[in-house]
């Protein structure tokens, strides 16, 4: 279980949220849905301990994890909207360079293990390319390789299908579902609702959360 409580933000004293508490069972896929510019990227990275909050705090089957945008650990994995892959390296290299950086597994083992991550999303044919030679959907699922290489518990992704076609989105859905099957937590902000509408999801209405929470404090 993932459990916020009174999470607060402000960007140059303008507040964006404040007060919010939110419950994600294990397993469970939460997309994020909501108006543009209302804070649900700023949330996606403060949960995945990339910026920090104001205030609260964040636990993670009972252990708490870092708020103040210093977190140590890849509890929490994260995909980007524009991938954020490495250019210079190739698929493969994208894959292994945190689990040698960080986990300091070493080159056989951290190609073995990402090649077994591009055979279940289907790009071993491109583990020598460099981004710059992919279609949108496969620099998506290398960034979902990547984040997966770390074995996070929780995944969170930005805007997952944007500028992807019906075929990749279909397969982004189809990793997402084998993903929850595996007990990984999923957090999603997107825009896509036919995308939503795929998932087998709890949505969460995100203008709202924040309404409600604010007028609870
Ligand atoms: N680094 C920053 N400094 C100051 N303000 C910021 C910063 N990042 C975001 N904001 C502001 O915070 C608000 C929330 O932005 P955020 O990107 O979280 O919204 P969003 O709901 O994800 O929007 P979208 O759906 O368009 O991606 C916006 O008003 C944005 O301009």
């Amino acid at each position: 279980m993932l459990e916020l409580t009174n999470l607060s933000k402000t960007y140059n004293q303008h507040q964006i949220f404040k007060g919010l508490n939110l419950a994600v069972p294990t397993g469970e896929i939460l997309t994020i849905v909501g108006p543009s510019g209302i804070g649900k990227t700023t949330f996606l990275k403060i949960i995945a301990g990339l910026l920090a909050a104001d205030e609260g705090e964040l636990t993670l089957d009972g252990q708490s994890l870092a708020l103040d945008g210093q977190r140590k650990g890849a509890d929490v994995g994260v995909i980007f909207q524009d991938f954020n892959l490495f250019p210079q390296y190739t698929v493969l290299e994208n894959i292994t360079l945190a689990p040698r950086l960080v986990n300091r597994l070493n080159a056989i083992a951290s190609e073995r293990a990402a090649k077994k991550l591009l055979g279940e999303l289907d790009l071993l044919d491109q583990q020598n390319q460099y981004p710059f030679e992919l279609s949108g959907g496969q620099k998506q699922r290398v960034a979902i390789a990547r984040a997966l290489a770390m074995q996070p518990r929780i995944l969170a992704y930005d805007e997952p299908t944007s500028g992807l076609d019906e075929a990749s989105t279909e397969r982004v859905i189809q990793i997402i579902n084998d993903l929850q099957e595996q007990g990984v937590t999923q957090l999603i902000v997107t825009h896509d609702l036919p995308f939503v509408e795929a998932l087998d999801s709890r949505i969460l209405d995100f203008a709202q959360f924040t309404r409600e929470a604010r007028n609870d404090v």
